[in-house]
């Protein structure tokens, strides 16, 4: 690192970053931070968190400030004033003070000379920041995806279908700082002692509405650099990833086939639902992320339980040979919608035509799901996105072909409120205050 010495390490990791995931794609959950002071990282995370998931809105605020093309305007300079001006309007810095950092920092990195630009735009910005310009370009789903810093397709097909209200309170939920689920490993610890390890290190937490070996917490650092997840007392899971466990309802001495199982969040929790005793076959096409289902089945204590098959679950090898399964859960590769609040530049990698591709394949997966459940055993078909030509519509188009399947009602596994007029799990984060998903349980029929 340069010796910057009147710039804060974090600001200055953050700009690099920034610079690093605009000219390499770099993913913004993998920074590079050579820092061992743990505030000045946390910060630099959310600064780029919070450039990426706001950028939309940050250019437009820029390119009415700047008097040339702010498209155009050197990639160093854009990167900086969207960092001021992200501090300025979501940080509780004292603004004078964001702005003579940049101010600094673009001296340092770029020239001299672009201090003077950066100072200039970032003041004129402060000065009217009681009363800054809003998008009118004629167009509200336009006006509304930038104004909320998303995509504009994204908006289109949330306002066709939740309305004006629906819709602005998704795309503020998107934004928010996110809530995290941490599900108790009930094999080794107790939610009691879970909440009074939070309490001692003054983590603040509330038990979760919808199950009870969950509480939700907003500050994950603690966790992450404490014992508890290195000692598999506690796994990080959404709670709407769990319920699609409750949904599934995996019983103690079965055989489950987890076919789409990487990283294995699902896995530990069913496996943790059926006491240790049964089997599960973990299958997953990309190996790598199998290697990370045995870490966790093991810092768990599932070793034995879990077996894994690296494999395209669309044409299993053998698999005429395996045995069927009392229960397959089939958590489907989705857009991801549903998880918007969590993954700041999810939004900006998905594309509107990537939707056909993801629905062509997850009917695949489904179709191939069929043969491998026993007559009377469940398959569950699970996503973590609320569009529902990957939900319903899928469900739908499986049991017109499927006659040997029926769809089960989840009532009684999950609370009422989240259960479909159709019987499914359907979660809205807006509305439910967990991460977008769905799931069905489809039984097939004996005989
Ligand atoms: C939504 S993620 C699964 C998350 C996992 N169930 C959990 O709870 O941790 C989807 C997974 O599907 C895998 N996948 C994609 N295409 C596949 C295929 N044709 N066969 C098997 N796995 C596939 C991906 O590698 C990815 O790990």
């Amino acid at each position: 690192m340069k010796d910057l010495t009147t710039v804060s390490p974090s600001r200055f990791h953050a700009f690099q970053n920034l610079e690093r995931i605009d000219t390499t794609d770099a993913f913004v959950g993998r920074l590079q931070i050579d820092e061992a002071d743990q505030r000045e990282r946390r910060q630099a995370r959310e600064l780029v968190a919070g450039v990426t998931r706001w950028q939309r809105r940050l250019d437009f605020l820029l390119s009415e400030f700047y008097n040339g093309d702010f498209e155009d305007m050197e990639l160093r300079l854009q990167v900086i004033l969207r960092l001021g001006l992200y501090e300025i309007l979501y940080q509780d810095t004292p603004p004078h003070a964001a702005v003579d950092q940049y101010v600094e920092l673009a001296k340092e990195v770029i020239r001299p000379g672009a201090g003077g630009l950066t100072n200039g735009i970032l003041r004129a910005i402060l000065r009217k920041k009681d009363a800054l310009p809003q998008p009118r370009t004629g167009d509200t789903a336009e006006d509304l995806a930038i104004r909320h810093s998303h995509p504009t397709w994204m908006v289109r097909r949330w306002l066709d279908r939740f309305g004006d209200i629906d819709t602005a309170a998704l795309l503020t939920w998107n934004n928010q700082r996110p809530m995290f689920g941490l599900r108790v490993n009930t094999a080794k610890t107790t939610v009691e002692d879970v909440t009074a390890w939070l309490d001692e290190n003054e983590v603040a937490w509330t038990p979760s509405p919808y199950l009870k070996d969950v509480v939700r917490v907003q500050r994950l650092q603690p966790i992450i650099h404490g014992s508890l997840l290195d000692e598999g007392k506690v796994a990080i899971q959404d709670e709407s990833a769990s319920l699609i466990v409750r949904c599934l309802d995996p019983q103690p001495g079965e055989t489950i086939f987890d076919l789409c199982s990487a990283p294995g969040g699902k896995t530990i929790y069913a496996a943790q639902r059926m006491h240790g005793e049964g089997r599960i076959i973990a299958f997953d096409i990309h190996e790598g992320r199998l290697g990370l289902v045995k870490e966790a089945a093991e810092t768990h204590g599932f070793g034995d339980l879990i077996w894994r098959q690296p494999a395209d679950a669309r044409d299993l090898p053998g698999r005429d040979d395996l045995p069927t399964a009392d229960r397959v859960l089939l958590d489907a590769p989705c857009s991801g919608l549903g998880v918007l609040s969590k993954r700041a530049d999810l939004r900006w990698q998905r594309k509107e035509s990537d939707l056909e591709e993801l629905t062509q394949l997850q009917a695949e997966l489904l179709d191939a799901a069929a043969d491998l459940v026993r007559p009377g055993g469940v398959l569950v078909y699970s996503t973590c996105t609320i569009e529902p030509e990957e939900n319903e519509a899928q469900v739908d188009r499986f049991l017109a072909e499927h006659e040997d399947f029926e769809l089960e009602s989840v009532e009684g596994l999950i609370a009422d409120e989240l259960v479909t007029s159709d019987g499914a799990f359907a979660s809205l984060p807006h509305r439910d205050a967990i991460d977008g998903a769905y799931c069905a349980r489809l039984r097939r029929v004996e005989g």
